[in-house]
């Protein structure tokens, strides 16, 4: 909420939409000039405004989430009983309690602030930049520093990064089915306009649309939430579906929050019951409290999934939503589109009907506004664009449409000439053919010609014109009829020979891949052969169109391959398989793919890929291959293998312990720990832990998607739990019968013997196999879990050890609890094997 920016004061939705005014006083009220802000401008209104984002908040600043710590209730109660009994006169106390306090704070905050930091660089360095005009110069800035008031310029392909007027524009047009549903681009022009709806706003463009063609310079008015996108993305991530992790950590955080408080009351109110001391006992279950909660388990999926974040980039892979690294290791289908991941993506001309077709093709191709697309390119290459002709008007390609139009003027063999050229999807294009030129007009033949083609592995163009009378105005899509078909274009783009082994590795990991492309069926199929890749069944979009979503999702899982698939075919695929109960990734790099890429579990992109798709995507591959993705698997799965462990020592060693000491503290007429005692007891356990991070886990746990499962944790709870309360009431019998404790030496052997069960269970717990015939645990682990038990026997048994309340412990005493602890680790590693035995 802290960084929701105030909805701009010069939008004012309903009555007043800003492209229904004038320019001159967009420009005047938002202080700013087709020249755009001032750096010193920008940064100010940056500061006030927020930025431009619309997904979740940014991290917080250092200092605010220092605060946020202190005001928890548990860490505010502690501070105030802390304060209450530096009052009665137990400064000693007084002091060791807020010492403890703020190094577990300040741990906590800082691990966190620092991973996040590591993670948001990663975020940036794969960020989308728009072009703005900035003290009279136009530089790169990232989309999410845009600010009300600047001044922006769009080439084709670009990511529209704000709600703005469009200032200046060249044959621009934009993609806005994402926004309005509308899958034909939409023409965008400067001037005046009435109307009142975002799909009448000609002369506006809005953040999440794509330019497709020409170019426009733009004045941002709104930016982040203020937007139209801003409103919907809200309201979607709003509904975004925590992944069943999420649920699932959120449900066990939950359920041990209400067992704490179960029991601390219970503790509180028998104690007082007892007549024991009040101000101790409160204490006492307020330090309970403390060490029951989960309250590291926030921090630690951070900064798990932090460190995942940088292991990943090293292995190619950016993470821009940190959960994603989950949806990730679960994913257990991969759909993705063909070109670029499937083949090498170097498309290039094979063949043209007559030259007379190719010259025509280089009109279509170079004569658009825009950056040519790949296949536009490979014309260019082999042939420019004949001399002499000059555009007039042109209905931009649609993925929905799947042809393009120009309309071009110049000098034919009759004299000047004005000709609409069109190319596209074969059967696109025959479509809105009447006869063709120079011979009869078989549609049948010439698609059995393209489907025969597209057999032998070639893309195919389609290329038909049709004379355009001067009289005659050419404005849209409506013109492409009464056509004479000329011919067809061919293209080549290799099948990339690692992806049969990328997609072999996927599926050793129990992935399965799909293929959804917009490329015709042959081609499609064509292209599994050469590769030799698994794969039953084919749907067209055709066929598609003609299913419902229960229909669709009835088909899905039987059929791997998807030929001329609109960009919404594609993501109602991804919903179908997700309907299904898969947890689906897509990759993708055209602005078709990318609203399957945004309704994906893993949404994944490449660095080369549209800004649309970037834009739209969870996770960024540096280089655009499958095998970079497989890699990224396993790290998603070695993250959650990682937090699992921290879930495992919370529930069994730590809560056990924590139990333990809380039935111990109504059995004995003293208090089993001094309540600063059980908070460094808490504080050394959270530093054992913190290498876990870092660990290697077990083959096992990289062999197939996981997903959060209760069922396990709780097993192993109802297991391991007991097992350690066994052990702790063997304790208590040995200080009390065997060696007549005193209360000083009582807890100096009870915090001795709590802190080497629950810390050393670690090197057991973290593999499900036997612990000596795992990977060895991570130098770091090994060093902070080693190093905080050294600490605690420092601090029990050292010099210090009287200020702690502690007493010198016998020798026999020491050997007693040292057999107790092999016997516990002994009893936990044969255990184990029941409380994780895999499905
Ligand atoms: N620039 C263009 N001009 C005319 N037609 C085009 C153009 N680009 C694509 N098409 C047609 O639209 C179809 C779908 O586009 P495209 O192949 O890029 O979809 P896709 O789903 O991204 O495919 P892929 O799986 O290969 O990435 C193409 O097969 C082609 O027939
Ligand atoms: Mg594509």
């Amino acid at each position: 909420m802290l960084h929701r920016p105030a909805p701009s004061r010069h939008e004012h939705p309903r009555e007043d939409p800003f492209w229904t005014r004038p320019a001159a006083a967009l420009l005047e009220g938002l202080g700013t000039s087709p020249a755009g802000l001032t750096e010193a401008e920008a940064a100010r209104r940056l500061a006030a405004q927020g930025r431009n984002i619309v997904a979740e908040g940014a991290p917080a600043a250092l200092a605010l989430k220092v605060l946020r710590r202190l005001v928890e209730p548990l860490v505010a109660i502690l501070i105030v009983a802390a304060l209450v009994s530096g009052l009665t006169g137990d400064w000693p106390g007084f002091g060791i309690i807020l010492g403890i306090v703020g190094i577990s704070v300040a741990m906590d905050v800082l691990q966190e602030y620092r991973a996040e930091q590591a993670a948001a660089r990663l975020r940036d360095s794969v960020a989308v930049r728009a072009t703005v005009r900035r003290d009279g110069r136009a530089r790169p800035v990232p989309v999410e520093d845009l600010v009300p008031g600047d001044v922006v310029d769009l080439a084709a392909g670009a990511l529209v990064p704000a709600d703005g007027l469009v200032l200046v524009g060249e044959g621009a047009h934009a993609n806005e089915a994402l926004l309005t549903g509308e899958p034909y681009p939409v023409a965008k022009r400067p001037g005046p306009c009435a109307g009142t709806t975002p799909a009448e706003a000609a002369n506006a463009l809005f953040a999440g649309t794509a330019l497709v063609a020409g170019s426009a310079t733009m004045l941002v008015v709104a930016t982040g939430h203020a937007t139209r996108l801003g409103g919907v993305a809200a309201a979607l991530a709003a509904r975004r579906p925590a992944t069943a992790f999420e649920r699932g950590l959120r449900g066990l955080g939950l359920l041990i929050l209400r067992l704490t408080a179960f029991l601390v009351l219970f503790v509180l109110l028998a104690h007082l019951a007892f007549h024991r001391p009040a101000l101790e006992s409160f204490l006492f279950a307020v330090a309970l409290a403390v060490g029951l909660t989960p309250e590291l388990l926030p921090m630690v999926t951070t900064v798990t999934l932090s460190r995942g974040a940088l292991r990943m980039a090293r292995k190619q892979v950016v993470v821009k939503r940190l959960a994603a690294i989950h949806d990730l290791g679960a994913m257990d289908v991969l759909c993705t589109d063909k070109t670029g991941t499937l083949t090498e993506a170097r498309i290039a001309l094979a063949d043209a009907t007559s030259p007379e077709v190719l010259r025509m093709a280089a009109l279509n191709a170079g004569l658009a506004s825009g950056v040519p697309t790949p296949l536009d390119a490979a014309i260019l290459a082999a042939q420019p664009v004949p001399p002499g002709w000059r555009a007039l008007a042109e209905a931009p390609f649609g993925f929905e449409r799947r042809r393009s139009s120009v309309l071009v003027a110049g000098e034919g063999q009759g004299g000047a000439t004005r000709l609409l050229v069109v190319k596209g999807a074969p059967e696109a294009v025959l479509a809105a053919c009447t006869h063709a030129e120079g011979r009869a007009f078989d549609r049948a033949a010439l698609l059995a010609e393209a489907e025969a083609r597209g057999a032998e592995g070639l893309r195919l163009l389609g290329i038909a014109v049709r004379a355009v009378p001067e009289g005659e105005a050419v404005t849209g899509p409506e013109a492409e009829r009464d056509l004479a078909f000329l011919g067809f274009c061919a293209f080549l783009d290799p099948p990339k020979q690692s992806a049969a082994a990328a997609v072999a590795r996927l599926a050793a990991l129990g992935i399965r891949t799909k293929i959804v492309s917009g490329d015709a069926a042959p081609v499609v199929r064509h292209l599994v052969a050469a590769l030799g890749l698994p794969a039953e069944g084919l749907l067209t979009g055709e066929e598609i169109a003609r299913l419902d979503d229960h229909a669709l999702a009835a088909r899905v899982e039987q059929v791997d391959l998807y030929a001329r698939v609109s960009p919404d075919q594609k993501r109602r695929i991804l919903l179908a398989l997700k309907a299904r109960g898969h947890t689906v990734g897509f990759i993708g790099d055209g602005i078709n793919d990318a609203p399957a890429i945004h309704a994906a579990d893993a949404g994944i992109s490449v660095q080369e890929a549209t800004e649309v798709a970037r834009a739209a995507a969870d996770l960024i591959l540096l280089a655009p291959d499958l095998s970079v993705l497989a890699e990224g698997v396993e790290e998603g799965r070695r993250t959650y293998a990682n937090v699992m462990k921290y879930v495992r020592m919370g529930t069994s060693s730590n809560f056990g312990n924590m139990l333990s000491m809380a039935v111990a503290s109504l059995a004995i007429p003293f208090l089993p720990l001094l309540p600063a005692q059980i908070l460094l007891n808490n504080l050394l356990y959270d530093l054992s832990e913190i290498g876990i991070p870092f660990d290697a886990v077990d083959r096992e746990d990289l062999a197939a998607p996981h997903a959060w499962d209760m069922r396990a944790v709780l097993r192993f709870t109802l297991v391991m739990g007991p097992l350690s309360s066994v052990f702790d009431l063997a304790t208590f019998a040995l200080l009390l019968w065997g060696f007549s404790a005193a209360p000083e030496a009582f807890r100096t052997a009870w915090f001795v013997e709590s802190m080497a069960t629950q810390i050393l269970v670690i090197f057991l717990i973290r593999t499900a196999g036997p612990a000596w015939r795992a990977a060895w645990p991570h130098p770091v682990l090994a060093a902070t879990s080693l190093g905080a038990l050294a600490a605690a026997l420092a601090l029990a048994l050292g010099p210090v050890a009287p200020v702690l309340g502690f007493a010198p412990l016998p020798g026999p005493l020491l050997a007693a609890l040292l057999a107790l602890v092999l016997l516990y680790l002994a009893a936990a590693e044969r255990l184990k094997r029941i409380a994780v035995r895999r499905a």
